[in-house]
């Protein structure tokens, strides 16, 4: 962002020294007061950066003002410098001076060709056109059929006029002359306020192209033959006039209107950019020719400086307090400055090249990565269902075997329940002979209760029939009995009798239950106590019976669970399938993009080849026309002498 630069001038007073004017514009440093008697009047007082009193002639408005405008616009910046001020302050004078005294134009044109010699390092090419706005109307000033020019925009070219001559300049003299021209086709007239009064707006143009010279646009891998194009605008306003002062009519008058009117404009342009910020709003360039034109000068790309021309004189004293307070606003004003570069075709194509590989880089870059990261998901989510799977496979595998540790435990359970029961068949049986024993005695309480015991039969138990008799072929001659010991001493004929109920059998044929293996017999003796062993027994078995329910249950909710888990292995398995696919897919695809990649890396070295052939092919042609041109020159040279030689050779007389 830079600032627009203001300056105010004075022009030398037209009034006789012995005035007896008592208001009079004093400077002091860059401050102008106007004074009344020497004292500062209030609301009359403007500082600026650069206030040029009467004495001080162009040289200095463009050294100090100007120059740094020209040298920037030599390294490319947009450049303009206008003067503004009310008629006959002086514009004229200050933009294009005198023979003694020349203005800025030609001081700019001068100074811009000497720079120009002095950069050897570059090439420059020089048009220049010459317009200017009269009535509302732009007029080529170059060329006099060329009149009413539109004006046109682009993205391109931004506002431009179309169809204005430019020429090709090469030398300060040529473009004196091309101002000149301008100057003879301009409008003038001749108001009461000036003999030679400026009835337009009048916009001297540069447009200056440089680039590297070419030994260092060859360089490898550099684009060094970007072109610089930046425009310079020298305008030279009309002068706002008061139609009373002017004395203007007809001709005058209507063009006094177009200028007031412009001026106007430019005016609230000046105004609205002053304001900055948000307050800002619309910035009305397109009300006039003369805004829509310079309207990069104003608050866009270039360095701009104005020049205030003011009158001295008392009479003119509202009309140079006009004129500061316009300098005051134009002060505020920043523009946004950047060196103009464009490529020509060669860059244009390098850079092309250039950012199509890097487009090309990306492109691939973020979609194999694109890929990649989804076939690192792919593969994080298979390494998560393996992991699933695993761990569903472990639980699994220790339900399978907590199921297998609970079926061992009731197979057990009902092992010692079988047991139980063959346990209270043997009580049941001890009561009843231990019942038979005590004879006629009826069953003590606790014996009637573990007869009672006899529903808890499971019907695997085998009770051996009470009626069970068994007799010994020829039992006197018995030398042992199979009668458990305990009997011995109470057996007798009777008893067996009794036992057997008269029935006899074989004793050789009879088998004996096995012993039982967990308790053993209770002796007649102890036969008292075992119903409270028996009840506690029963409750065991009612506490086992209810465990056997449980874990029957559990073993069914076991069950039921691992067919859940099968279901889900199953399907964690068609997972694993479909995800094993798109791993595949997405690596065919990955290849697919590295081959492609393959190709155009072939395609971009391919052209990278032709390039340098092609560059190769110029180099030969420009040696190839130097060396021919020196031929040209020097047989033009001698062709020259030839017909000099001719002329001044004496004619021989005929004989
Ligand atoms: N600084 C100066 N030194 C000497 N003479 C000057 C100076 N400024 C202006 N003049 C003279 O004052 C007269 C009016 O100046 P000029 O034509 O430049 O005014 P202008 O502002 O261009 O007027 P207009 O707007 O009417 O064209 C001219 O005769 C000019 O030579």
């Amino acid at each position: 962002m830079e600032k627009i630069s203001v300056g105010v001038r004075f022009r030398p007073s037209t009034s006789s020294p012995h005035s007896d004017s008592s208001r009079q514009w004093q400077i002091s440093d860059n401050a102008i007061s106007l004074c009344h008697l020497n004292t500062p009047i209030s609301g009359y007082t403007f500082a600026f950066d650069h206030v040029f009193d009467e004495s001080l002639g162009n040289a200095v408005v463009y050294r100090v003002l100007i120059k740094s405008i020209i040298d920037a616009a030599i390294d490319g910046f947009n450049g303009t410098a206008f003067a503004y001020g009310q008629t006959s302050s002086g514009k004229t004078y200050t933009m294009n001076g005198s023979e003694m005294d020349p203005g800025i134009i030609p001081l700019a044109i001068k100074d811009i060709f000497d720079t120009i010699h002095k950069t050897s390092e570059r090439e420059f090419l020089i048009r220049v056109s010459y317009m200017e706005i009269y009535n509302e109307e732009i007029n080529d000033l170059l060329v006099l059929e060329s009149q009413k020019l539109p004006i046109h925009e682009n993205l391109e070219r931004g506002v431009y006029v179309a169809g204005i001559r430019e020429e090709i300049v090469s030398n300060a003299e040529q473009v004196l002359q091309l101002l000149k021209l301008g100057e003879e086709n301009r409008h003038f007239g001749e108001t009461n306020m000036n003999a030679r009064s400026s009835r337009s707006h009048t916009i001297f143009r540069m447009v200056i192209e440089s680039r590297a010279k070419e030994e260092d646009s060859f360089k490898e891998d550099t684009i060094t033959d970007a072109v610089r194009v930046s425009v310079l605008n020298l305008v030279d306003l009309a002068g706002s006039e008061r139609i009373a002062k002017t004395g203007a009519e007809g001709v005058r008058l209507k063009e006094g209107k177009h200028i007031n009117k412009s001026l106007m404009v430019l005016g609230n342009v000046i105004n609205k950019l002053s304001e900055g910020g948000k307050q800002r709003g619309h910035i009305p360039y397109r009300d006039s020719k003369l805004t829509r034109i310079l309207q990069p000068a104003l608050g866009g790309n270039a360095k701009t400086s104005i020049i205030c021309t003011v009158a001295p004189e008392d009479v003119h004293v509202e009309e140079t307090r006009g004129t500061l307070q316009f300098a005051s606003r134009a002060k505020r004003i920043t523009n946004c400055v950047q060196v103009n570069e464009i490529l020509t075709d060669a860059a244009l194509l390098k850079r092309q090249k250039l950012e199509i590989e890097e487009l090309r880089k990306k492109l691939m870059g973020s979609h194999s990565e694109v890929l990649e990261q989804v076939l690192l998901k792919q593969r994080n989510d298979m390494h998560k269902s393996e992991l699933e799977r695993d761990r569903l496979a472990t639980e699994l595998e220790e339900e399978r075997k907590a199921r297998y540790a609970l079926e061992h435990r009731i197979l057990e359970q009902e092992k010692k329940i079988e047991n139980l029961m063959n346990l209270s068949v043997s009580a049941h049986f001890s009561s009843a002979c231990s019942q038979k024993k005590v004879g006629e005695r009826s069953a003590t309480p606790d014996e009637a209760h573990f007869l009672a015991f006899d529903h808890l039969k499971t019907p695997n138990f085998k009770c051996p029939s009470i009626d069970f008799v068994v007799r010994r072929p020829s039992y006197k001659e018995l030398e042992s009995s199979p009668i458990p010991d305990n009997f011995a001493d109470v057996a007798d004929e009777d008893l067996w009798t009794r036992l057997n109920k008269g029935r006899v059998t074989d004793l050789e044929a009879f088998q004996m239950t096995p012993p039982l293996p967990v308790q053993e017999f209770p002796s007649s003796e102890t036969s008292l106590v075992v119903p409270s062993n028996e009840e506690l027994q029963a409750k065991n078995y009612e506490r086992l019976e209810e465990d056997l329910h449980d874990v029957r249950k559990q073993c069914e909710a076991l069950k039921e669970q691992y067919s859940e888990l099968e279901e889900e292995n199953n399907i964690l398995k068609e997972e694993k399938i479909g995800l094993t696919d798109d791993v595949a897919c997405l690596e065919n695809q990955i290849n697919q993009v590295k081959s492609e990649k393959q190709v155009v890396l072939k395609e971009l070295k391919e052209e990278k080849r032709k390039l340098n052939d092609l560059r190769e092919e110029v180099r030969r042609l420009i040696t190839t026309f130097s060396q021919k041109e020196g031929m040209l020159t020097s047989l033009y040279s001698k062709s020259r002498a030839f017909v000099e030689n001719t002329k001044t050779a004496p004619i021989a007389p005929h004989e």
